[in-house]
C-alpha cells in the first residue's frame, strides 16, 4: 500500500496538489486527482496543500497497535526532531508514554547520524566529484526518478533512520521490530525501497503517535520521567536543523566555504540542481534537504509552532537544558554493521510531444499566438506550454485551463439563453400566445397597422415600454407576411455579449478570434427568405450598428473574419424601449441606421392606456393559466377586476399576466379574488375607493365601503386588545372564533397578528 492515499470523494479538483507538486507527479482524472507513484518523491507537499484533505497519509496506527499487542519485542526510535513536536513535555515523559503503550525500548534517532559519520567521511574524502548527501529520502527519490545523471554524486551511505534500524536489528536481534517516529513522509516511502527494506518495520508520524496517546487517554505531562535507551547522541541531536548535518556528520563546515554547501527547501534544492547541471557551481559536498528549515520543517511537523521555536527546542535538547537520562548499559556494542548502499535509476521517461503536437493542444484551448499564452498557473503548471505537454502525456486535461473554460462557459451560457428563449417562445406559441387580445381603440389601431404592413417587405420598428406586446406584434407581422412559410428568427440583443452577438448574427470564419474553432453560419443566414426580429436593438454597439446598416443596405452578410459576403433575403423587424432620437442626439445610436429602421413604426400603448381591454385580457390569461396549470378556473370576483383596472401596471401586460397566473395558483375554488393578488393591488383598490367616497355612487356601494372600513378597524382593535390572541379577541367581540378567523383572512390581518 502506498504511503499517501487519495480520498476520491473529497477531491474537488482545485489543482492545489498539481500546483504544489515539484515534479508534477499528479494525474488529473475526470473527477479527482491521483498520485503517480513512479514519479512521486514523497515530499508531502500535496498533503499539506490540499484544502479538502483529500490526500491523506495511509493509516499506520492500526498496524502499530496490532504489533504492540502481539507480544513481540517492539522498539521505538524517536526521530531527531522530536523535541520540536512534543514541545510541552520532557523527553522522559515521552519515553514513559511510549513504554506505557507497549514499546520495550525507546531510542533516539539522532544517534543514527553519528552511526553513519565515518562512512560519510570515507565516501566524501575523494574530491573527484560533487558529493550530494543522501540522508533525505525525498532528495534520493528526486535524483533517482528525475535526475538520474546525478546518481553518481549521491553519497553511497544509508540515511540515519535506516542506519538506526540496521544497528538495532544487528545488535538486539532480527526478531526485534523497529518503529521509527518522525515528521517525515518520504521516510515512509524509503522503507518500501528495495535497497533499504527490512531495516525499519513501520514509520509513524508524530501526529499519528499523539493520536495513539489520545485514544488511550494518556496525558504525557502527568507521567514520571523514564530514561531513554541506547546510546546518548551528541552532535547527532543537531542533525534535524538546516545547518546541523555537517556537525552531526563531523564534517568541517565554514559558511564562507564554496566547497561545502547547504540547501533546504524545494526552491533552493531545485536551484542548486540547475546550477550544478549548468556547471555554474561545483562544490565538494552539498547537503540537500527537500523541506524548508531542514527536518524540523517536515510535512508532519507541529504546524502550530514557528520555525524559531522548533529550532530552539532542538538546540535546548542538544544542550540538555531539560534534563534527560539515558540508560547507558543498554547500549549494545556496534560491530561491523554495513551502512553502505547503492542507487539505481528509476527514471520513467514520458513521451515528449513534438512542437506541432504542443501547438495543437494550445490551439484547442484558444491559444493561437504567444500573446494568448497567459501563463496564469491556474491549472497548476508553471506555463501554458508545460501544461500542454502534460495534456499530451495524459497527466492533465483540457478543461484545466481556467481562462479557456470560463470563456467556453460564457459562450455556452449565451447559446443556452438563446435556446431557452426559442423554447420559451415555442411554448408560448403552443399556449395560443400568438393572438393579440384587446378591444380598446389603441389595440385596434395596432392591429390595423399590422394588417397593413404585414404583407409588404418593409422594415418595421416596434416601440413601446417593456411587456407591452412588441414581440407578439413582430410575430403577428410575420404571420401576415408572404414569408410566413419561412423562418422567423428572434434575437434578443442583450442576452449575449457584444462580440458573441456579432458572430451569432453574421457567423464567423474558423480562427477569426479565440474560440472560433470551426466556420459558423449566422442567424441572418438562418433567416434567409424569412424574417429576423431583433429585440432590444437600442442596446447594440456602434460597431454592430455599422455592420447592420451594411447588411440592410447591401442585402448581404459578411461573417466575422471572412472576406467574401453572402447575399441574404431577410425582412427586418426591430424593437426597442429606448429613446432612439435621444440616442442619435447623444451619439450612441447611428443616425443613418435610425432612418433606415424608422420606415414604419408601430408604437405599443402601455396597459394603463388600454384599461378597457383589461377584462378581456384577464379572461384570456385565466384561460392560459388554466391550461398551463391544468386547473379549472371558474371566474373572477368583480372587486378583483376593479383592482386590476385601477392598478397603474408599471410592468405592463406581462406583469398582469403573472398576477393572474399567481392568483390562479392560490385560489382554492377556481374563483380569483382580491385576496389572491399581491398586497400592492388591494391597497391601491382601497386607496381608490377612499378617494372616490366623495363621488356619488349608489347607496349600497357607498354603504358597503364604509362598513368594510369600519369592520376592518374593529377587528384590528379587538386583536390589539387581546394582544394578538384570536380566541380571546373573538370572545371580546362576542362572535364565533371561526367567524373571527374568516374576517382576519378577509382583511388579511393575519400577517400582522403579533403572535
Ligand atoms: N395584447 C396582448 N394580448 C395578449 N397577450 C399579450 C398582449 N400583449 C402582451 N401580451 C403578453 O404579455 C407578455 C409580454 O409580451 P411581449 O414579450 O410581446 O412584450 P415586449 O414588449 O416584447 O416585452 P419586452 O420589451 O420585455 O421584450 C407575453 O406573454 C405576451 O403574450
Amino acid at each position: 500500500m502506498e504511503p499517501i492515499v487519495t480520498v476520491k470523494e473529497k477531491c474537488r479538483k482545485c489543482y492545489c496538489c498539481v500546483r504544489s507538486c515539484p515534479v508534477k507527479a499528479i494525474k488529473v482524472d475526470k473527477s479527482y486527482t491521483e498520485i503517480i507513484f513512479d514519479r512521486c518523491i514523497g515530499c508531502g507537499n500535496c498533503l499539506n496543500n490540499c484544502p479538502q484533505q483529500a490526500k491523506m497519509v495511509t493509516d499506520k496506527v492500526g498496524v502499530t497497535e496490532k504489533l504492540l499487542s502481539s507480544g513481540e519485542e517492539v522498539v521505538a526510535v524517536l526521530g531527531s526532531s522530536f523535541p520540536s513536536f512534543f514541545h510541552n513535555v520532557t523527553p522522559g515523559q515521552l519515553v514513559s508514554g511510549l513504554k506505557k503503550i507497549g514499546f520495550a525500548q525507546v531510542h533516539e534517532g539522532a544517534y543514527g547520524a553519528e552511526l553513519v559519520a565515518d562512512d560519510y567521511a570515507r565516501a566524501t574524502a575523494k574530491k573527484d566529484r560533487p558529493h550530494i548527501t543522501s540522508h533525505c529520502p525525498a532528495i534520493v527519490d528526486l535524483i533517482e526518478r528525475h535526475y538520474p545523471k546525478l546518481i553518481g554524486s549521491l553519497v553511497p551511505v544509508v540515511s540515519p533512520m535506516v542506519a538506526m534500524g540496521r544497528y538495532l536489528k544487528g545488535t538486539l536481534g532480527h526478531h526485534v521490530r523497529v518503529i521509527y517516529i518522525s515528521s517525515c513522509i518520504a521516510a515512509k516511502f524509503e522503507t518500501q525501497m528495495e535497497e533499504t527494506r527490512g531495516s525499519i518495520d513501520i514509520v509513524l508520524t508524530y501526529k499519528e503517535l499523539a493520536g495513539i496517546f489520545r485514544s488511550r487517554q494518556i496525558t504525557l505531562s502527568a507521567l514520571e520521567d523514564e530514561p531513554l535507551d541506547g546510546m546518548r547522541p551528541s552532535a547527532g541531536r543537531l542533525f534535524p536543523l538546516a545547518d546541523g548535518t555537517f556537525r552531526a556528520f563531523g564534517i568541517d563546515f565554514d559558511p564562507l566555504d564554496t566547497e561545502a554547501f547547504t540547501a533546504c527547501g524545494e526552491v533552493n534544492v531545485m536551484g542548486f540542481i540547475n546550477d550544478l547541471a549548468a556547471g555554474r557551481i561545483s562544490p565538494h559536498i552539498a547537503d540537500l534537504r527537500f523541506c524548508y528549515d531542514g527536518c524540523i520543517g517536515g510535512p508532519g511537523r507541529n504546524h502550530a509552532l514557528t520555525e524559531f521555536y522548533r529550532r530552539n527546542r532542538v538546540i535546548s535538547h542538544y544542550k540538555q537544558e531539560v534534563p534527560c537520562r539515558t540508560v547507558s548499559d543498554s547500549a549494545p556494542p556496534l560491530t561491523g554493521i554495513p551502512f553502505g548502499r547503492s542507487f539505481t535509476s528509476k527514471y520513467a521517461k514520458l513521451e515528449t510531444p513534438k512542437a506541432n503536437e504542443v501547438r495543437k493542444i494550445l490551439n484547442a484551448t484558444n491559444k493561437f499566438t504567444v500573446k494568448d499564452e497567459l501563463n496564469c498557473r491556474a491549472c497548476g503548471y508553471r506555463s501554458c506550454r508545460e501544461y500542454a505537454v502534460a495534456v499530451f502525456q495524459g497527466l492533465a486535461e483540457i478543461e484545466m485551463c481556467l481562462p479557456f473554460t470560463l470563456q467556453r462557459l460564457e459562450e455556452d451560457r449565451g447559446r443556452l439563453i438563446q435556446k431557452y428563449e426559442l423554447a420559451r417562445r415555442e411554448l408560448e406559441r403552443e399556449y395560443g400566445d400568438e393572438f393579440i387580445v384587446g378591444n380598446d381603440r389603441k389595440t385596434l389601431e395596432v392591429l390595423g397597422l399590422i394588417k397593413q404592413v404585414g404583407p409588404t417587405p418593409t422594415t418595421v420598428l416596434i416601440r413601446g415600454e417593456s411587456g407591452t406586446g412588441k414581440e407578439l406584434t413582430a410575430r403577428a407581422i410575420h404571420r401576415y407576411s408572404k414569408r410566413n412559410d419561412k423562418p422567423l428568427v428572434t434575437v434578443n440583443c442583450t442576452t449575449i455579449t457584444d462580440s458573441l452577438l456579432e458572430s451569432e448574427l453574421f457567423g464567423h470564419k474558423r480562427g477569426s478570434f479565440t474560440g472560433a474553432v470551426t466556420d459558423k453560419k449566422g442567424l441572418f443566414e438562418a433567416a434567409d427568405g424569412g424574417t429576423i426580429f431583433l429585440d432590444e436593438i437600442g442596446d447594440i454597439t456602434p460597431k454592430l450598428q455599422a455592420e447592420l446598416l451594411r447588411v440592410l443596405d447591401m442585402g448581404e452578410v459578411r461573417p466575422v473574419g471572412g472576406t467574401t459576403a453572402k447575399k441574404v433575403d431577410v425582412r427586418l423587424i426591430a424593437a426597442t424601449n429606448k429613446n432612439l432620437e435621444q440616442g442619435v442626439r447623444e451619439g450612441w445610436f447611428r443616425e443613418d441606421l435610425y432612418y433606415r429602421l424608422n420606415v414604419f413604426t408601430i408604437t405599443m400603448p402601455p396597459l394603463r392606456s388600454r384599461v378597457e381591454s383589461i377584462p378581456i385580457l384577464v379572461h384570456h390569461f385565466m384561460d392560459k393559466a388554466s391550461t398551463k396549470l391544468n386547473k379549472r378556473m371558474v371566474g373572477i370576483e368583480e372587486r378583483a377586476v376593479k383592482a386590476l383596472t385601477t392598478y397603474p401596471w408599471p410592468g405592463n401586460i406581462r406583469e398582469m399576466q403573472n398576477v393572474i397566473e399567481r392568483a390562479a395558483v392560490l385560489t382554492h375554488d377556481g374563483v380569483i379574488r382580491v385576496e389572491n393578488f399581491p398586497l400592492a393591488l388591494s391597497e391601491k383598490l382601497e386607496e381608490n375607493s377612499t378617494m372616490s367616497l366623495d363621488v356619488r355612487t349608489s347607496f349600497r356601494a357607498e354603504r358597503e365601503q364604509h362598513v368594510v372600513k369600519l369592520e376592518k378597524k374593529l377587528i384590528q382593535r379587538y386583536l390589539e386588545e387581546a394582544n394578538g390572541n384570536v380566541t380571546r379577541a373573538a370572545k371580546l367581540a362576542n362572535i364565533p372564533r371561526r367567524t373571527f378567523y374568516r374576517l382576519i383572512d378577509k382583511y388579511r390581518l393575519r400577517e400582522r397578528d403579533p403572535r
